[in-house]
């Protein structure tokens, strides 16, 4: 049997949308599942593409089906599954034979393996891949990390299924060990806070302005329109429109409110915390999460305290406010993933190529956006730059905070949680803010612990004058 240029393990949602994309560029590919029996089922929906994809029944055959040097792709969950995996394929397999993990995997976790394979002196990448489903069937953005000689052995493959900005392949090398890894990692950041930022301005219309499903629906049809043209709010529209078939009723309103989460929310959250860059959008977000996740708290609250009124009296906001509310949140948001990504790079010894990072985002991704073609404009003139200090995000948010001020306040007199966009408000007017109150917490510090402090006046460490060390 002719032999395949690439191999998949994992024929989950995203490895069997990925073979058969595979498959229908062009390239033959061998794919083997843990539960064989899924080989089968996958190449019988393959229809027409079957005639390119090799099924297997065993790692061994799966291995002798390939040429050599082989690649593999890996698509299982992140963490043991991928090392039992590797450590299953590594004694069936060449020293030059490589190795692809394509899942969700934690970037120290590619590190370490990244590591491992460089003293075992054996080919790896981790790259990451967004899109969900449909994307990884028609076009996904892969952000790749590893070895760049590595990279370039299967570049031609993965630009080939990649999505598409203007002609422009959505998949990109971007640095050594788990670069790719974490530029996806902080991908799925923003992509907490722009979905957290989507549900709260769906929780003002619904609970604070008694509009329907249907109605937010149409809202974020038309603001799919404007300047928040994006994936997310596009699928907001459509969840909301949607119609439950058992019930008939709208299928948002018998969806439980908790939400699940598999972690690259946290793990953006605790890198930010190692490297000093905040991003209290997506710290929000993923406390958001966590706290839908407490149901039984939440009821319990709601029976302590008593509901909030949470209706808002007519009037109160408009539509255009909270779009404006959301641009601006939308802008803090991906200011502070992308301060985050600059700053962590040189932290691994990474030369993140950040206007590159905007630009494998437009298309593929789920937080494709028309902003991030104007985020990778910005990147481009000044790559180091806070998006908040790019003359077009300046001038965007100048234009919008005083509605984003408006609706945070206004969602809290009437009880309305919007804790993404009262983050997004705290950050801007921290930014803002020339002289903070970090003069008081010097101030305690040094009483407490004789930290020093610095003075307005002078050079060098001072202290103050109650002896400190207390
Ligand atoms: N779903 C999504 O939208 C996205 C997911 N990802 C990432 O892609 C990866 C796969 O996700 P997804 O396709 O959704 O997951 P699924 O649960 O749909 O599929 C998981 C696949 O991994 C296999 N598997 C599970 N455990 C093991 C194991 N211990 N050893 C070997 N194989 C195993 C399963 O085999 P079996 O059939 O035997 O159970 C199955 O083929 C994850 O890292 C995920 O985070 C990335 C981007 C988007
Ligand atoms: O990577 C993805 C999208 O980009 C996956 O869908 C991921 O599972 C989303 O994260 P979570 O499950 O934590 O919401």
């Amino acid at each position: 049997m002719e032999r395949s240029e690439i191999g998949l393990i994992g024929l989950g949602t995203m490895g069997a949308a990925l073979s058969l994309n595979i498959a229908e560029k062009g390239f033959r590919i061998s794919v083997f599942n843990r539960t064989v029996s899924k080989v089968d089922t996958f190449l019988s929906d393959s229809g027409p593409l079957a005639k390119r994809i090799s099924p297997t029944r065993s790692l061994e055959e799966f291995v002798t089906s390939l040429k050599v040097p082989r690649a593999i792709v890996l698509m299982v969950p992140a963490g043991d599954p991928v090392d039992a995996q590797i450590a299953a394929l590594r004694p069936l397999l060449d020293p030059d034979d490589l190795i692809i993990d394509a899942g969700n995997a934690n970037f120290h976790d590619t590190n370490r393996r990244a590591a491992q394979a460089v003293d075992d002196g054996v080919p790896y990448l981790g790259i990451g891949v967004s899109g969900g489903e449909d994307g990884a069937r028609h076009g996904p953005s892969i952000m790749g990390g590893g070895d760049r000689a590595h990279w370039d052995r299967v570049a031609h493959i993965l630009e080939a299924i990649s999505a598409r900005y203007e002609g422009q392949p959505c998949a990109t090398w971007m640095g050594e060990g788990g670069a790719g890894h974490f530029v996806k990692t902080v991908h799925n950041g923003i992509e907490y806070a722009d979905m957290q930022l989507i549900a709260e301005t769906y929780g003002v219309m619904r609970d604070g302005m008694g509009m329907p499903a249907a109605a937010c629906a149409d809202v974020f049809a038309s603001w799919n329109q404007g300047p928040l043209q994006s994936y997310l709010v596009e699928i907001a529209a459509e969840v909301s429109a949607a119609t439950d078939p058992a019930t008939g009723a709208p299928m948002l309103d018998v969806i439980l409110d908790r939400a699940g989460q598999k972690g690259t929310g946290r793990w953006t959250v605790i890198e930010s915390q190692q490297v000093g860059a905040p991003v209290p959008v997506i710290e929000a977000a993923v406390a958001a999460r966590n706290l839908s996740a407490a149901l039984e708290t939440r009821r319990a609250g709601e029976a302590l305290f008593g509901a909030a009124s949470r209706r808002l009296p007519d009037a109160a906001l408009s539509l255009d406010d909270l779009e404006a509310a959301m641009i601006a949140g939308k802008v803090m948001c991906y200011a502070q993933g992308f301060d985050l990504l600059a700053r962590t790079g040189t932290q691994y010894g990474w030369t993140l190529p950040m206007p590159e990072i905007a630009e494998v985002w437009r298309e593929g991704c789920i937080i494709r956006s028309a902003m991030l073609n104007d985020m990778a404009g910005a990147l481009r003139t000044d790559p180091d730059r806070n998006l908040l200090f790019a003359p077009y995000f300046a001038d965007l948010v100048s234009r919008h905070h005083t509605a984003l001020r408006k609706v945070a306040a206004t969602a809290a007199t009437h009880g309305l949680p919007v804790p993404a966009l009262s983050a997004a408000l705290g950050y801007f007017d921290s930014i803002r803010t020339a002289r903070s109150t970090a003069n008081m917490i010097q101030a305690q510090r040094d009483f407490f612990g004789a930290h020093g402090f610095e003075r307005i006046d002078a050079e060098g460490q001072h202290h103050g004058p109650w002896g400190g060390g207390g």
